[in-house]
């Protein structure tokens, strides 16, 4: 059976002037994750904030007690250096670092301060992820195929293997984009071959799409602008449970 739904609200449709508290309220409206998008300005024509932001507003939410669990910092990083920043991350009180396969071979220099003309892996930088206590995420763009994941999957080492893939809906860069159903093969690839993965699925989501995502199989499902923009945002959270659970046969 797939795991149980996991509803990451995506605070870039929040309202930045008072995350804090809106990070707070939405965890109350019964969001499981909150999703931390982070943006460069390099690798997404985008630019949101860093460490110090995401650990101000880590006072505001408490820390998961296990792997997975309620309150999980779901950062997206959109950056071109993932390898750089995992350390800063970590202490500003990230859970879950998922970096996007494309900025994946990127320098293994591992701060900001330093320089290498070493190039580093997913697979590398997987293990580098959890070798710094963090759960590692690996995304995909839409234009990238799922193939590049299998390998990586598959390794022997669990040192080496994602705790989740992420299959983006939408090119990255911004909120409030329209759903790409095109990219729902891939989570039923994904889900055919790897029935206890957690999938999370990024872009468009909402009430009026989250049956196809739930049907194609994914699990955790990001939702920005449908929950923050919504009058009642813990129904819009229950809804899109209720359609994942329902498909896993948990309901
Ligand atoms: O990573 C991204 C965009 O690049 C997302 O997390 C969006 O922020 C989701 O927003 P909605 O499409 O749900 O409004
Ligand atoms: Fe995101």
């Amino acid at each position: 059976m797939a795991p149980p739904a996991i509803i990451a609200p995506s605070i870039l449709s929040a309202d930045f002037a008072q995350l804090g508290q809106d990070c707070a309220r939405t965890m109350e409206q019964g969001a499981d994750w909150l999703h931390v998008d982070i943006m460069d300005g390099h690798f997404v024509p985008n630019i949101t904030f860093g460490a110090p932001v995401v650990a101000k507003i880590r006072s505001h939410v408490d820390k998961p007690t296990v792997a997975h669990g309620r309150g999980t910092f779901d950062c997206h990083m959109m950056i071109a250096e993932p390898k750089k920043w995992v350390k800063e991350f970590k202490k500003a009180g990230c859970d879950l670092y998922c970096f996007h396969y494309e900025a994946a071979f990127s320098t293994a220099a591992e701060s900001p301060e330093e320089t290498s003309d070493k190039k580093t892996s997913p697979k590398e930088l997987i293990r580098y992820i959890h070798d710094n206590g963090l759960l590692a995420g690996i995304a995909i763009k839409p234009d990238t195929s799922v193939d590049v994941l299998w390998d990586i999957l598959d390794a022997t080492d669990p040192k080496e293997k994602p705790d989740m893939v992420l299959v983006m809906t939408v090119h990255p860069g911004f909120g409030g984009q329209k759903f790409m159903a095109s990219e729902l093969p891939k989570v039923q690839a994904l889900r055919a071959k790897y029935p206890e993965l957690n999938i999370e699925v990024d872009g468009g989501l909402g009430p009026g799409t989250i049956d196809q995502a739930a049907d194609a199989g994914a699990n955790v499902i990001v939702a920005g602008s449908a929950v923050f923009g919504a009058k009642d945002p813990s129904e819009v959270i229950s809804l899109l449970r209720k359609s994942v659970d329902s498909r896993a046969g948990r309901l």
